[in-house]
């Protein structure tokens, strides 16, 4: 069995089947871990969504920004926004299916044994991996629960813009969730910036990219989202996979154990 993990494929059907074919990816063998934004601004997230949502306990699936949004839309009656490609999912007849399995995604998922965590956007480094898990579970719950339609009427936003403990209900949840899932750069003290979204040498001033903070545990970070950095973080402990195939870029793959990269241009 081997584990590959993907970045942001963002509808991008044709590339992601042309990645796993390199790789003769078969999910009776093999898993495919997700890194978030299975959709959206690509041409067919509705193929994307049923290909992953089919491949059962051989997919392992974070949830991104994108794929919450469409969460927003579908339960928090949110309305699409002009650069949305979701009205395929939306007026599919396996809707109600598709959009059930996407609530039981994870917010973070840790591997002890290879002492990794895959997330959308980051873990900030003032959380242990212990603690993003603790939180993701509290906002996975959420998703998952009675009150998700609240929680999605209300995600929406970018304060607070700093983690406290002490925080409750929505407030600990959206930050929670901006975190895991809209995090770029960050200042020391764990107060996000989430305006700037172009290289990290764009850093505004006070903040550095969430990446170059050090963390007191070793654990290795899977993540997406940040198609401007083109899969460069300069450190092996931080493995960003976003390298914007939905921006005419690369879709890319990594071997989980062995570290290749596996490329497919866009
Ligand atoms: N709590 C919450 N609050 C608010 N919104 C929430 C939310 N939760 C979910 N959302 C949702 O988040 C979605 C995205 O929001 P947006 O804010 O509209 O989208 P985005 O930053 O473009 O994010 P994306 O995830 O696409 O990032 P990427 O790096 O690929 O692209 C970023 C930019 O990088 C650019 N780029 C790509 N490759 C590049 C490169 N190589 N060099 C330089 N720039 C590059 C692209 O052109 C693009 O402009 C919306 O649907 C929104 O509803």
């Amino acid at each position: 069995m081997t584990d590959y993990a993907i970045g942001d494929i963002q509808g991008c059907y044709d590339r992601l089947r042309d990645v796993l074919a390199r790789v003769s990816f078969s999910p009776s063998r093999d898993r495919l871990w997700v890194a978030g934004d299975l959709i959206n601004r690509g041409p067919s997230s509705l193929e994307t969504l049923r290909y992953i949502e089919s491949l059962g306990s051989s997919a392992v699936v974070v949830l991104g920004n994108h794929d919450l949004h469409l969460l927003a839309v579908a339960l928090g009656g949110h309305p699409p926004r002009r650069k949305d490609t979701l009205a395929d999912i939306l007026e599919a007849p396996d809707h109600d299916r598709l959009v059930a399995w996407l609530r039981q995604q994870n917010l973070c998922v840790r591997d002890r044994t290879r002492n990794l965590v895959m997330v959308h956007a980051g873990v900030p480094h003032i959380w242990s991996a212990g603690q993003a898990e603790a939180y993701a579970r509290e906002v996975e719950a959420i998703i998952r629960g009675d009150d998700a339609g609240e929680y999605f009427t209300h995600m929406y936003g970018n304060e607070p813009h700093c983690w406290d403990e002490n925080l409750r209900g929505m407030d600990r949840w959206r930050v929670i969730t901006n975190y895991f899932t809209r995090m770029r750069f960050i200042a020391q003290d764990g107060t996000l910036e989430l305006a700037t979204k172009e290289a990290a040498a764009s850093a505004p001033n006070g903040y550095k990219p969430w990446f170059e903070y050090s963390r007191e545990d070793d654990v290795r970070v899977v993540f997406g989202h940040w198609a401007a950095l083109e899969g460069q973080t300069g450190s092996n402990q931080f493995i960003g996979l976003d390298t914007g195939c939905v921006w005419g870029g690369l879709l890319t793959m990594m071997n989980l154990d062995t570290g290749e990269k596996i490329h497919c241009d866009c």
